[in-house]
């Protein structure tokens, strides 16, 4: 990685071990201007580590990150592009004893704050009163004005959505796409797979530290994005029920089997004829269906 990359964010091989407990091993991966990266992963796939690294916080145990063109490690270098950077941590912890308002003063004298009444109108919060008695979304709301208020070139931000209501989060993603337009980057972890691949340009899927998919949203979903439980009067061995298009076949219980596959549902219906169908659903995708049925349970996923 060269010290002239001007990607948001460049990160080479980056590891980082607790002691012995791994927290993110070898990650490579590139964030483009104007784009929108989802980083999705289940509980303790090591989301929060990368990101706590690529904002200064933990050092790494080996490998490399740059934040807008600066080491990650260079913690001069990272202060000097704190204007151009928003971070949304995942458990919001202000000092309790201040208003709403002090703490918005407070980030805007630092960072700037061009944005902040067209954010409050759009994510409204009671300003006035203490942090201690907000409600987890009202705090999740103020964390979300900090973080963009100064309108950084570069936003990175830890599972923003939970805690908001379904209006506050498409609030979020209208304001992510718009940042897109303008050319801005944004950088966010999740664990549900529908606000990455309604949001998202790319996808890094990680798991046990590793990543183990990188690739757009759309590629991902065209390959096995849809599933079918289909409980069949006949038993056909599950080869069978296999055709192209289709990702993959599990038999759950007698008769009912599992598909994975891309929405081109002809095949699947020209397939089914074959059979007497007693019963089928067809849903979007769970997260637990891309982790469980796509990539195996083994330790690493896929090699
Ligand atoms: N301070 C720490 N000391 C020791 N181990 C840690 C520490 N922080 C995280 N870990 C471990 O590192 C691994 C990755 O955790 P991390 O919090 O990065 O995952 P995550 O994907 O952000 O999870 P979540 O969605 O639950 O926030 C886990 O095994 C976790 O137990």
């Amino acid at each position: 990685m060269t010290g002239g990359d001007t990607h948001p964010i460049a990160v080479e091989g980056l590891t980082k071990y607790y002691g012995d407990v791994r927290g993110v091993e070898d990650l490579t991966f590139s964030v483009e201007n104007g784009e929108i990266f989802g980083f999705l992963g289940p509980n303790g796939a090591g989301k929060s580590t990368a990101i706590r690294v690529l904002l200064g916080l933990l050092g790494p145990t080996d490998g490399e990150a740059r934040v807008l063109g600066r080491n990650v490690t260079d913690r001069n270098a990272l202060r000097a592009v704190k204007r151009d950077l928003g971070y949304l941590p995942s458990d919001v912890t202000f000092y309790d004893r201040v208003t709403g308002e002090a703490i918005l003063d407070y980030f805007g004298r630092l960072r700037g704050e061009t944005r902040r009444e067209e954010l409050l109108e759009r994510f409204p919060v009671p300003l006035e009163r203490h942090v201690k008695a907000y409600s987890s979304g009202n705090r999740q709301k103020l964390a979300i004005v900090a973080a963009f208020m100064h309108d950084p070139e570069l936003a990175i931000m830890d599972e923003p959505t939970s805690g908001l209501d379904p209006l506050v989060q498409n609030e979020f993603y209208d304001l992510l796409e718009e940042r897109k337009r303008r050319g801005l980057a944004s950088f966010f972890s999740s664990h549900v797979l529908s606000e990455v691949r309604r949001v998202c340009d790319r996808v890094g899927i990680i798991r046990n530290g590793r990543l183990i998919e990188l690739d757009t949203v759309s590629n991902i979903l065209a390959e096995r994005g849809t599933v079918a439980t289909v409980r069949l009067a006949e038993e056909p061995p599950v080869e069978a029920l296999e055709f192209r298009g289709i990702a993959r076949v599990d038999r759950l219980e007698s008769g009912t089997y599992r598909l994975a596959l891309s929405r081109e549902f002809d095949a699947l219906i020209d397939r089914l004829h074959e059979y007497t169908v007693l019963d089928l659903e067809v849903r979007e995708a769970s997260i637990d269906d891309v982790f469980l049925h796509f990539y195996g349970d083994g330790e690493d996923g896929p090699s």
